[in-house]
């Protein structure tokens, strides 16, 4: 097995692009957020998403006690935002810059995200300086959809569609 030196790893994975976004939360642990791209799709059925938080995180205290969360997917407008939720920064001033609201949980959810997934902690794995957390989405919400804001080579990017028509009919209707 290769010796791998954290750097290495880290500049390998910055090859991996990755969708960016704020995860946030609140309840009697205090409210909470910040920036994250270590997220995917666990399984549809029930609807279950990971997301891999870092337990040096301002946030860690507010995710593990409150046990909810909400996934709020950028748009390229929101690279600003995810700057601010990025690190070193108040929490208070990171969710002044945004509009939100609340589906299920009363995790906070961006007003104008790409999309939001509003869920219960349902497991969790510890590993190395992480927690895996395996979410259960309790409730939706979605917006156009026609772009996100990318992470890649330690830079933001954007993907997506310039118009609702060139996004097609199957995007609208979730078709792949
Ligand atoms: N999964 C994560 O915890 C994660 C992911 C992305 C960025 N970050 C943090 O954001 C900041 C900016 O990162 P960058 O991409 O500009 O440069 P970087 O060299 O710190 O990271 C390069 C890539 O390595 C991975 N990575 C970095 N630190 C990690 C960690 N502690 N645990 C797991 N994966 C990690 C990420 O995929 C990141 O994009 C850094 O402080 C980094 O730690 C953390
Ligand atoms: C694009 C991008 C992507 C991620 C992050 C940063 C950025 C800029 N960060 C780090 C996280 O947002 C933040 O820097 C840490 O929480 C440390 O800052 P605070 O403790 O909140 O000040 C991050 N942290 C984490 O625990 N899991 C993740 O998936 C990511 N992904």
């Amino acid at each position: 097995m290769q010796d791998i030196a954290p750097q290495d790893y880290r500049d390998a994975m910055a090859c991996l692009g990755a969708a960016v976004s704020i995860v946030t939360t609140d309840g009697g642990a205090g409210r909470a957020g910040f920036s994250a791209s270590a997220i995917c799709s666990v399984t549809d059925d029930p609807p279950t998403l990971l997301v891999c938080i870092n337990r040096a995180s301002s946030a860690y205290a507010g995710v593990t006690g409150n046990k909810v969360v909400c996934v709020n997917v950028l748009s390229a407008r929101h690279e600003p935002l995810s700057r601010l939720f990025g690190g070193k920064v108040p929490a208070d001033e990171r969710f002044a810059a945004a509009a939100w609201s609340t589906l299920e949980t009363g995790a906070p959810v961006l007003a104008d995200g790409a999309a939001a997934f509003d869920c219960r902690i349902a497991s969790v794995v510890n590993v190395g300086t992480h927690d895996v957390l395996f979410c259960r989405v309790v409730a939706l919400q979605r917006s156009g959809c026609l772009d996100n804001l990318i992470y890649f080579g330690r830079a933001y990017h954007t993907v997506g569609v310039t118009t609702r028509a060139e996004a097609g009919s199957d995007l609208a209707h979730g078709r792949s």
